[in-house]
């Protein structure tokens, strides 16, 4: 099994650092930095990935840069798991893997919020397309350090898309093993057939948790601890499943308490909506929440309080 991890990022560095040293039998790993800077870091150091319990573990996987290897014949991966941003799908890249994947390949897009769910089928028409949706928490410390800072649930399921080759059963073995090895590396994986669910509660979670703590600058754990925060977050959660109605979307009965849950479990998290702004990076509000409010408007209801997040997150970004 040949597994490729595209993003030296947070969740790149830890899918491919834990992958790397689960020391499973015939599994190659191999990630894809940006840079040639990144890639030649890791290939002399390693790559460090710190334990939830703070231990310390140098793993080799296999490292290459797209900046020197975009365009390369290589070898085609059994599957690629896709650790970047919704920004970071564009053209270039959309390219570029169309040339990675092999007739055997899947694709697994990690992205928080929607946009590459429907993105990367159009993009790959004949390649098996996969979501993840994961609560793990994980913060790049550099460039070849990654802190595992909360233990989460990953769902792994098809992007049904009609006419995509992701509906064929021929992948159902891979599908299998790709999740075997994810509980190898010490990941808890769980096959899922409705992973549109997944997807949106995910968003919901994100559209609340990320861009309070990322305003607010606070770790995921301190928004649970407020009572006003608490309230904001409730009112939040009643909009978004107003908006997600309006789709026939039924969000999970408990996901107030799933939001708590995942404060709780990766309370010591800084969201990566947060790292993105303490970065001066781009965030992903435009696919959180800006997803949400442009749902809201095609189907002619309102979701003011996410309308307030997201303009008030485009406007830090408009002063960095
Ligand atoms: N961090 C977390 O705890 C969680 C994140 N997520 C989601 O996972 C996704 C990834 O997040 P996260 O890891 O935090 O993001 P990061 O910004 O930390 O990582 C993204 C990485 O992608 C790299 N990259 C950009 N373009 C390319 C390219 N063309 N080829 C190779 N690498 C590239 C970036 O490189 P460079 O740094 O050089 O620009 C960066 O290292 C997001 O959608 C996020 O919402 C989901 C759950 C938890
Ligand atoms: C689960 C959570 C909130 C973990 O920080 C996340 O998905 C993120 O930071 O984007």
């Amino acid at each position: 099994m040949y597994i490729r991890v595209v993003g030296g990022g947070s969740v790149g560095l830890l899918l491919a650092g834990k992958l790397a040293g689960a020391d499973s039998i015939g599994v190659r790993v191999e990630i894809v930095c940006r840079t040639a800077v990144q890639a030649a870091e890791i290939a002399r150091s390693g790559l460090s990935v710190i334990s939830l319990e703070g231990e310390r573990r140098i793993v080799k996987p296999e490292v290459s840069s797209f900046e020197e290897e975009a365009f390369a014949e290589k070898s085609k991966p059994d599957w690629i798991l896709l650790a970047l941003k919704q920004k970071d799908l564009d053209e270039r890249v959309l390219k570029w893997l169309s040339r990675q994947v092999g007739t055997h390949t899947g694709v697994v897009g990690f992205q928080n919020g929607i946009g590459h769910e429907e993105l990367l089928p159009s993009a790959l028409p004949s390649t098996a397309i996969y979501l993840a949706v994961t609560t793990e928490g994980a913060r790049r410390r550099s460039s070849v350090e990654v802190e595992h800072t909360g233990m989460g649930v990953t769902r792994i399921g098809r992007a049904l898309r009609r006419g995509s080759a992701a509906m064929s059963p021929v992948h159902r073995p891979y599908e299998e093993k790709l999740v075997q090895i994810m509980h190898q590396a010490g990941f808890d994986a769980r096959w899922t057939d409705h992973i549109e669910r997944y997807s949106w509660n995910k968003l919901v979670i994100n559209s609340i948790v990320n861009p309070l703590t990322a305003l607010l600058g606070i770790r995921n754990g301190a928004l649970i601890h407020n009572a006003e925060l608490v309230k904001l977050a409730q009112i939040l959660l009643a909009e978004a499943g107003t908006v997600a109605e309006s789709r026939g979307i039924q969000l999970d009965e408990d996901l107030w308490e799933q939001i708590m849950n995942v404060c709780e479990r990766t309370a010591a998290n800084h969201s990566s909506m947060l790292q993105d702004v303490s970065a001066g990076r781009r965030t992903e509000i435009d696919w959180i929440n800006g997803s949400l409010v442009r749902i809201a408007r095609e189907e002619g209801i309102d979701a003011p309080t996410h309308r307030a997040l997201y303009h008030l997150i485009k406007g830090m970004e408009a002063e960095e």
